[in-house]
This record gives C-alpha cells, sequence and structure tokens, in this order.
C-alpha cells in the first residue's frame, strides 16, 4: 500500500486545470453562472495544493474521480491492468462515479475540499490523520448493513428540508449506493418529519446573476436530482417516518415501495407556493390515482392522510406507528436476502420501458418551473412562509 500512496502522492492531483474552452453563449447571464461555478471549481483545486498534510488515500481517490469527472465527464479510461495497482484503483475511483453529471462532480468536489479545509480549521489546525476516513455528508446519515444501505435525511430541526448541500449528498449517495455490496436502497427521513420538501430559503441567497440565474441553476439541479431516481438500478424504498411535503411527496411516484407510518401525511401544496408538479409526477401521479385524484393533490394542494395516499396507490402500505420502523425493517431484511441480480434485473424490465419518457418529462417540469420561480406567485408565496413567524 506504502508504493500506493508514494505513487497518488505524485500523481493523485491533477498537475494543472485543463483550460476548458467554454462555448461561446447566447446568454450572457449562463456564461456568468458557469464562471462562478468554475472559479469555485479552481479555487478548490489550488486550496488542495495547499492542504498541509496528505488527507489520505480514500479522500485522495475521491478528489481525483471527482475531479475527472467534472471535467471529462464519465470513466472514459480503458480499465488498467490489474498489476497497475495505482492506475486501477484511480481508474476504480472514477469509474465508481457512473454517470454522475459534470456540475454535479464540480460542486463536490468543492463541498470535499470545504469540509476538509474546515475540519482542519475547526480542528485547530489539527490535519486529519493520514488512515482516517473520508469526511462523511453533512446533511445525510448513510449507513449499510444487512444488504441495505440507508440514506437517512438528517436535517430534523428543519423538518429534513432539502437544502442544495442536501441534493447533492443525496444525488452522491444514490450514486454510491446503486454501485456498493447492498441489494436494496431505503430512504428515510430522522426526527418527526420525512422531509417539508424544498428548503424555501433557497429562494433567499440571489447570486451575482440575478433571480434569473437563481432559477437556472435550480432546474439544472431538479433536472439532475430527479434524474438519479428515474435512473436507480436497484429495488429503492421509501420509509416515511412522518408528513411529507413537496418534492419528498411527488419523487415517491419513482420509488420501487413506499411504506408509512399512519403518522404521516402527503402534501403538494404547489398552487399555494406559486410553483407547479415535479418530480415526475404530472405524469405519475395521473397514472397511479387517476387524473382528478391527481388534480385534487397537485392543483388544488389536498393534503392525504397516509391511509388516504394508500387508497389511492401513492403509498404500499401503511403501518401503527407504534410497530412501523420494528415491522418495516423485518420485512425489509428479508427482502435484501432475495438474489441481488434477479431484483436488479426484474426492476429493469419494470421500468426501462418508461426512462427515456421520465426524462423527457423531468426536463419539461424543470423548465416549467424555472419560470414558476420567477413569478410574482411563487415570490410572495415564499415571502410569506418567511415571515411567518414575525407575524406570530
Ligand atoms: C432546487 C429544487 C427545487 C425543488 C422544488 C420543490 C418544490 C417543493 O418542495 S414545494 C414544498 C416546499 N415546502 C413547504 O412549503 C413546507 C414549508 N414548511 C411548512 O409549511 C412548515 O414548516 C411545516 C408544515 C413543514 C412544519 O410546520 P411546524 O409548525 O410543525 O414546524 P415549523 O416551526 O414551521 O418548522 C420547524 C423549522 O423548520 C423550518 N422549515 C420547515 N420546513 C421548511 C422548508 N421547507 N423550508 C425552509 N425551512 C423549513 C421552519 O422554518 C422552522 O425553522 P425555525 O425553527 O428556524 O423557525
Amino acid at each position: 500500500m506504502a508504493h500506493l500512496a508514494a505513487g497518488l502522492a505524485r500523481r493523485w492531483c491533477p498537475s494543472s486545470l485543463q483550460v476548458v474552452n467554454f462555448p461561446v453563449v447566447q446568454l450572457h447571464v449562463s456564461l456568468r453562472a458557469m464562471r462562478a461555478s468554475h472559479t469555485e471549481f479552481e479555487n478548490a483545486m489550488n486550496q488542495v495544493k495547499l492542504l498541509k498534510k496528505d488527507p489520505g488515500n480514500e479522500v485522495k481517490l475521491k478528489l481525483y474521480a471527482l475531479y475527472k469527472q467534472a471535467t471529462e465527464g464519465p470513466c472514459n479510461m480503458p480499465k488498467p491492468g490489474v498489476f497497475d495497482l495505482i492506475s486501477k484503483a484511480k481508474w476504480d475511483a472514477w469509474n465508481a462515479l457512473g454517470s454522475l453529471p459534470k456540475e454535479t462532480a464540480k460542486q463536490s468536489y468543492v463541498d470535499l475540499v470545504s469540509s476538509l479545509n474546515s475540519s482542519s480549521k475547526s480542528s485547530g489546525q489539527v490535519e486529519p490523520r493520514a488512515d482516517s476516513k473520508p469526511p462523511g455528508y453533512e446533511t445525510l446519515v448513510v449507513t449499510s448493513e444487512d444488504g441495505i444501505t440507508k440514506i437517512m435525511l438528517n436535517r430534523p430541526t428543519k423538518k429534513n428540508a432539502m437544502n442544495p448541500q442536501m441534493y447533492h449528498e443525496i444525488m452522491l449517495a444514490l450514486e454510491a449506493a446503486s454501485k456498493d455490496e447492498s441489494s436494496i436502497t431505503v430512504l428515510t427521513g430522522s426526527g418527526d418529519y420525512y422531509s417539508s420538501g424544498n428548503d424555501l430559503t433557497n429562494f433567499t441567497d440571489i447570486p451575482s446573476g440575478g433571480v434569473q440565474e437563481k432559477a437556472k441553476n435550480g432546474a439544472i439541479l431538479l433536472r439532475d436530482f430527479v434524474g438519479c431516481f428515474i435512473d436507480f438500478p436497484k429495488p429503492l424504498i421509501a420509509v416515511v417516518n412522518g408528513p411529507a411535503v413537496g418534492i419528498a411527496v411527488t419523487t415517491l411516484g419513482l420509488f420501487d415501495a413506499v411504506y408509512a407510518t399512519d403518522r404521516a401525511t402527503f402534501h403538494t401544496p404547489f398552487s399555494h407556493l406559486g410553483q407547479s408538479p415535479e418530480g415526475c409526477s404530472s405524469h405519475t401521479f395521473p397514472r397511479i390515482m387517476s387524473p382528478s385524484k391527481a388534480t385534487e393533490m397537485l392543483i388544488f394542494g389536498k393534503k392525504l392522510t397516509a391511509r388516504e395516499a394508500c387508497a389511492q396507490g401513492l403509498v404500499t402500505e401503511v403501518f401503527p406507528d407504534s410497530t412501523f420502523q420494528k415491522e418495516v425493517w423485518t420485512r425489509l431484511k428479508a427482502y435484501a436476502k432475495l438474489p441481488p441480480n434477479a431484483m436488479r434485473i426484474s426492476k429493469q424490465v419494470i421500468r426501462n420501458k418508461e426512462k427515456e419518457k421520465l426524462h423527457a418529462i423531468n426536463a419539461e417540469e424543470c423548465s416549467v418551473l424555472q419560470e414558476r420561480w420567477l413569478s410574482d406567485e411563487c415570490m410572495n408565496a415564499v415571502v410569506n412562509f418567511l415571515s411567518r413567524k414575525a407575524k406570530l
């Protein structure tokens, strides 16, 4: 392993940032948006070179892989021979990122470097041990045991509202889960909520490009995020431990099973918020529950109880809250013992025929939402929410 470390030390950090010639773009604002993330990425590259101590092989491989994914996209190198350990380790790390979008890889690279920097600052300049585990997620708790990878949303004080970091981390966690040893993947929440959906403070930090750039970046993020659920290859189960709002509800239509406590409720107040359906719900909800039931949820914002959501087909089964966790995890552990390839291939047979259509629907929903986010109806709704406590 020592020569692997030496080899990585020599070659893990790309010697220079490849000059990426952005195509001439018509929209000035989108060029600035790309430069903004490009600048952050460049800064992160420089920060890595300034790290006082080697962050450890696993972190270096992660940085290498994210750098390659961000600059070149999915792994395009031929697989090295088994005896070329260094190249093979790097190839494996890059290849493990699969089809992770360049923008997501770029953001994840920036987040990882900033966490390396903050961990060295917050620990009073105590550098991470050479063999320390790579930094985990900040908004999730991800565990893997009994053949199940569990991704738990972990912002309970904010009802597990999804901020940009959580969106990125969920995408990273799903990408990792799609390639790990587990046979099924579970998404659930910590605390009393599954998730209250999009973090409405996301609308407050306006970049230099203004609200148009904000809306454009949000649409890109949403499209990548929902795309990860469309493409996820293993059985994906939602364990809805409490109320769910907005995108936390609509993406349930892309899961393979949804188990809910009888405390859970399902609310998509899109019209109230001046917004419109996402998560492919404009297609999946009419198909799952009938057009009129979908209208009641997506247009009129009717909140469903768990039993109503089950009756309408959005939830697979409802359990008494007192026995929910025990019953659901007993069942999931039994499912996880089934032959993983058969489960994965069966999911493909069931889901593949709709994939392209779902990606097209996702793109259309994101394009409509990008405009909705610029509307007075949306701005007013967000301001009302954020100022509601001031009125109390
Ligand atoms: C880029 C991708 C965009 C994808 C777009 C998706 C569309 C959607 O997801 S639309 C749905 C957006 N979500 C909401 O509208 C829910 C807003 N939250 C609420 O209505 C309430 O918080 C609640 C009904 C979920 C809970 O009410 P409760 O009185 O029990 O608790 P609170 O005191 O309100 O909440 C505790 C704490 O958490 C903060 N918080 C909760 N949800 C959100 C949220 N979605 N965004 C931001 N902050 C949220 C709340 O402000 C409180 O914070 P403080 O303790 O600091 O006041």
